[in-house]
């Protein structure tokens, strides 16, 4: 495999029709789902020559994680749907490149099992410590209405190692995925849930518990999760300039600049076209990572430079996942990581830092 389109299409001929449709699906018209993809293409890069820089220096830090490189796991649901060890081959792939990992809230894996599989792959040796404390993990939280419920998910997060806590906001309601309508998707096939909600307070010991997505969270869930944790929150799913703003003034530490890869709000615009005015709300105060539709070393270099401090991947990660296993994982994440090494070198920078957004131009 070359690149991350050539695992697209095996995992389309790997995954059987109703879960491919589910993982390649958007909201509605599927307009956003297009776009985000389609913001990239009507970007050019302008390279500087001659800067006599040494080879590129990929990685990042991002609430005291060190990643090898600025492409981290976004969340997504369901692994084991695309591969029976779910999560678990995930979680390793990333430990054994260095990725940071951002684990759903909907895994089929429970994040203590996760946090284990990460550990194991990273042979006891994080951050180059032996015995170094936790993998680069982050917990990704739906806010539950009841909020016993949600601190036992905080509970369980922390305990097992979890870093960063990505609240997802942009869920009052969940997105209309028409393709799962049609094929009648509604629910994971026998022997797999989600196993982060097993056994929650007000339930049975073994009960799942439905992950409900509610329109009453407010910013008041966002202070309540504030002084609950001493883990940095990040907001998943911002969009508006004022709502980042808001973010600021509510003791968040950082944004995922995220249209939840077109599968929420159709029409909504790309992300990569929203980053400037965002990343000009926030002002530097806390670090911006853009996700949706990115799929090539320059669409991480393009954000980076209209300053994105990291990129985010989903459905590349899952078509790894469906390709091969850890192994495809680990493929998706490598050939990545090469073509922003080469897309950096070719724009005569050393480093992330060194992108500015006059290296962008937008094709007329
Ligand atoms: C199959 C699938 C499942 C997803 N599940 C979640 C989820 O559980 N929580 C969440 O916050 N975002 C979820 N997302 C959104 C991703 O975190 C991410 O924003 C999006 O996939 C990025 O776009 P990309 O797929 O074009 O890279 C999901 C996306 C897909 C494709
Ligand atoms: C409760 C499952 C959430 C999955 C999700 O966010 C998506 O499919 O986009």
């Amino acid at each position: 495999m070359l690149n991350l389109r050539e695992f697209e299409a095996a995992a389309a001929s790997t995954v059987d029709r109703v879960h491919y449709d589910y993982l390649a699906g958007g909201a509605w018209d599927e307009v956003t789902l297009r776009d985000n993809e389609a913001a990239f293409g009507r970007l050019r890069l302008l390279p500087r020559v001659l800067r006599g820089r040494d080879k590129p220096e990929l990685d990042v830090s991002l609430f005291g994680c060190h990643a090898a490189s600025p492409v981290l796991m976004s969340p997504t649901a369901f692994h084991r749907l695309v591969h029976p060890e779910g999560e678990r081959a995930t979680a390793r792939a990333a430990a054994a490149t260095g990725t940071i990992m951002v684990a759903s809230m909907a895994a089929t894996v429970a994040i203590a099992d996760i946090a284990a599989a990460a550990r194991e792959a990273a042979g006891g040796v994080v951050g180059g410590v032996v015995g170094g404390g936790d993998p680069a993990l982050w917990f990704q939280l739906y806010i539950q209405p009841d909020l016993e419920v949600t601190e036992a998910l905080v509970a369980r997060a922390t305990a097992a190692g979890a870093r960063a806590l990505v609240v997802t906001v942009d869920s009052p309601v969940f997105g209309a995925h028409e393709r799962d309508r049609r094929n009648g998707f509604l629910d994971l096939p026998a022997g797999m849930a989600c196993e982060n909600m097993r056994g929650l307070p007000g339930g049975e010991p073994d009960a799942v518990r439905p992950i409900a997505m509610s329109p009453e969270i407010c910013w008041d869930h966002l202070d309540w999760l504030r002084q609950a944790t001493s883990l940095p929150v990040v907001l998943k799913g911002i969009l508006h300039p004022e709502d980042a703003r808001l973010a600021l003034r509510h003791g968040v530490d950082g944004l995922m600049l995220s249209n939840h890869g077109g599968r929420q709000l159709d029409t909504v615009p790309a992300t990569i076209d929203l980053l400037p005015e965002i990343v000009a709300a926030v002002g530097g105060r806390m670090p911006v990572i853009l996700d949706g539709g990115v799929r090539r070393g320059t669409d991480v270099v393009k954000a980076l430079a209209l300053g994105a401090s990291a990129v985010g991947i989903g459905r590349p990660v899952l078509w790894g996942l469906a390709a091969d296993g850890e192994r495809g994982v680990r493929r998706v994440l490598e050939l990545l990581r090469e073509e922003v090494d080469a897309a950096l070198a070719l724009c005569g920078a050393g480093s992330p830092r060194d992108l500015t957004p006059d290296l962008v131009r937008r094709r007329s």
